[in-house]
């Protein structure tokens, strides 16, 4: 076994992806500061942009250099060179837009949509069954999937270079920009950022069969909301652990008192361990995210580096995931399909924190 192979820390994209017209719902800030711009370095063809606001709309396609704006969805979805619809909306709203798309979106043959994909499990199936009936590839943008960081750790895994899974865990002490959408739902940080690292243990250790959580409030946040702060276990079925310190607080850092922010990451393994950083953090100053790792084989800390950050260069991963897959006709990796055990799982953990139980991802799953 190649002890220091080249790991794949972002995905191998075909030539001529820009035969997908793209068209881009919404303006805010995930769209215009981290889509648009991984898109323009990708290479990839966005057509035409409509959001709720026209005038909002017609700012970012300038700034951005997108050729159509449209008043409304509606009319992007007459347009047949608009062949992929990319969602950058609040989550309340995400279902109506998918449902239009379904209904009109007669050239559409792939939706990326945001995390989460809807604000309920059922929500979620829902729309993947709507999609699947409809012909039209649903992708989630997980997008931690494709941070240079987490992906070199999944090919490290593949490659069994650290044996069996057997401890992966997640501190993240880092203060969240909430948006005011995010007033109105019932969850504020289960669904809107733990949700990454949930898929991110998915995704490296499969399915979990069980998760316990705790949450409490964030004394800086001053809307209502029930979790802030999460702390959960996740339990697998082949005995491989999962833990997450999900610190929106992060001590009093913006309130007057010295700062200790960043998120680390590791992963033990029998034969293995690796230990990684996100640079986000410290977003938009560009911190790439790390990775080491050492192996019984090698005794040794072996560190990688490559000048990735998860904002905004992870999004040509999710969006190049989309269109490989519409051109291979194949499921994407971040499948709606996929995504609907994610959404399971941020519900299970939801559950499991306000009822203080136990919650199998069973329990969701068959509801
Ligand atoms: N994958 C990831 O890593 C990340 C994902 N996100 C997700 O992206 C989504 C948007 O977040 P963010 O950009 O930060 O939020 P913003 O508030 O900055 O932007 C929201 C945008 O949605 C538009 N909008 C709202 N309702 C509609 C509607 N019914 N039809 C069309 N457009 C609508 C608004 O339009 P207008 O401006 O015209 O009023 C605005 O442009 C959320 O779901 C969030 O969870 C966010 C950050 C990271
Ligand atoms: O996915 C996300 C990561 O960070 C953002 C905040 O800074 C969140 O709002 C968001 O939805």
């Amino acid at each position: 076994m190649e002890l220091q192979p080249e790991l794949e820390y972002e995905i191998p994209l075909d030539d001529g992806l820009d035969q997908w017209g793209i068209g881009v719902v919404g303006s805010g800030f995930i769209i215009s500061d981290c889509h648009l711009p991984a898109y323009r370095d990708a290479g990839f063809r966005v057509l035409g942009i409509s959001s709720l606001r026209e005038a909002r709309a017609r700012e970012v396609a300038a700034q951005r250099t997108i050729p159509r704006v449209f008043a409304n969805l509606r009319a992007m979805l007459d347009d047949s060179d608009i062949r992929v619809i990319d969602i950058g909306v609040p989550p309340q709203h995400q279902p109506d837009i998918i449902r239009e798309i379904v209904e009109h979106g007669r050239h559409v043959r792939g939706i990326l949509a945001q995390k989460p994909l809807a604000m309920s499990y059922a929500a979620a199936r829902e729309m993947v069954q709507m999609c699947a009936d409809a012909g039209i590839t649903l992708a989630v943008n997980q997008n931690m999937r494709h941070d240079q960081s987490v992906r070199a750790c999944q090919d490290l895994l593949d490659r069994k270079l650290l044996g069996d899974p057997v401890l992966g865990t997640i501190n993240m002490r880092a203060i969240p920009h909430w948006m005011p959408w995010s007033e109105q739902l019932d969850s504020l940080s289960t669904y809107v950022m733990s949700i990454h690292h949930l898929d991110t243990f998915r995704y490296w250790f499969g399915d979990p069969t069980r998760v316990m959580a705790s949450t409490r409030t964030d004394p800086r946040t001053q809307f209502s909301h029930t979790d802030g702060i999460n702390l959960y276990i996740l339990e697998f079925p082949s005995g491989c652990r999962a833990s997450s310190w999900d610190d929106v607080w992060t001590g009093p850092a913006r309130e007057g008192s010295a700062a200790d922010i960043g998120i680390s990451w590791r992963v033990e393994g029998t034969k293995g361990l690796a230990r990684g950083t996100i640079g986000w953090p410290s977003y938009p100053e560009r911190t790439p995210s790390t990775l080491d790792y050492t192996t019984t084989a090698a005794e040794e800390w072996i560190c990688p580096r490559w000048d990735k950050v998860w904002f905004p260069d992870a999004f040509r991963g999710t969006m190049g995931e989309l269109l490989m897959a519409l051109t291979h006709d194949i499921e994407p990796s971040i499948s709606g399909q996929d995504n609907l055990k994610t959404m399971a799982l941020v519900e299970a953990t939801f559950a499991a924190a306000r009822d203080h139980r136990v919650v199998e991802l069973a329990e969701i799953l068959e509801t």
